[in-house]
């Protein structure tokens, strides 16, 4: 049996965990922390690994903690921005957490991972490329993580394939053209009754093509995070590793 501690555990994501633990046949609940409970109580001798599903303001210090203390640890908090992911990296790089592995994902859900994938495909056959992420309105950042990392996916495509700027002929938007990340607009939308959806869109003359995920309840995402928490608590994995994608032969 995998033993799983759970931080976040009271919240909407750590609660789905708890209970995806507990149904698992291989996998059994160590410890549940959240706000205000001491995360020193988590140790090698009592976890596998810890997932942490918290706010983007505490999820570092989590994790360094989580490290420190010998833990394994996947992480589903969005923020996770190169300088958070380096600072892992670096301690992980340290000779006594070298058998250690940390594992971020933005999204766990097989729908939105295979989006992100085939966006990646198709961003260098089109001119235009823009994003509508939403989400159900008591998520308290935005753009969502998965639409930053769709956007990085489709500039990062665009640049290797020495596509230009997309045509914009916008002069005064007033707000109203979304969040621009890496040239591509990213469009938040908060709606009472949504969960998580997530629509890429890409436009030729005469033409349109439209990847969309809609993850309708967090069960979607239990799939993927026990995935990863196989996959680490195998020991085939050390140091920093991101997007679901690694686990997945796509
Ligand atoms: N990767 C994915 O697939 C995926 C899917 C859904 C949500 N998310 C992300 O997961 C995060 C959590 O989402 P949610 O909807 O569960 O939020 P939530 O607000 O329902 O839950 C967050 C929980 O973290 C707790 N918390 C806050 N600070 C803490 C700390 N320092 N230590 C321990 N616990 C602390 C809160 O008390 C709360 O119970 C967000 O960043 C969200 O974007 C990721
Ligand atoms: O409900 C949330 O909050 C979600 N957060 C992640 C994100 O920001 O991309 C994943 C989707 C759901």
């Amino acid at each position: 049996m995998i033993a799983v501690a759970v931080v976040g555990a009271k919240g909407r994501m750590g609660s789905t965990v708890v209970d995806a633990v507990n149904d698992a046949e291989d996998t059994r609940l160590s410890h549940t922390i959240d706000h205000g409970q001491d995360i020193a109580q988590i140790t090698p001798g009592n976890t596998d690994v810890a997932v942490e599903f918290t706010v983007p303001s505490a999820s570092l210090d989590n994790v360094l903690a989580l490290v420190d203390q010998g833990v394994n640890v996947v992480v589903g908090t969005t923020g996770w921005d190169e300088d958070r992911l380096a600072k892992v990296r670096e301690v992980l790089e340290r000779p006594e957490h070298r058998n250690q592995c940390v594992f971020v994902a933005p999204n766990f859900a097989i729908s939105a991972v295979l989006a992100d994938h085939f966006a990646a495909q198709a961003a260098r056959y089109f001119e235009s490329a823009e994003i509508i992420e939403m989400h159900h309105p008591d998520k308290i950042d935005a753009p969502s993580g998965t639409a930053l990392n769709t956007a990085h996916a489709i500039a990062k495509a665009r640049r290797d394939a020495g596509l230009g700027a997309m045509p914009d002929g916008t002069r005064s938007d007033a707000g109203s053209r979304g969040q621009v990340v890496e040239g591509v607009h990213v469009h938040a939308v908060r709606l009472r009754g949504l969960n998580a959806h997530e629509e890429i869109l890409f436009g030729n003359p005469g033409e349109q093509l439209v990847i969309r995920s809609d993850c309708f309840d967090r069960g979607s995402f239990m799939q993927g995070v026990l995935l990863a928490v196989r996959q680490v608590a195998s020991g085939r994995y050390t140091g920093l590793h991101t997007g679901l994608e690694t686990f997945l032969q796509l």
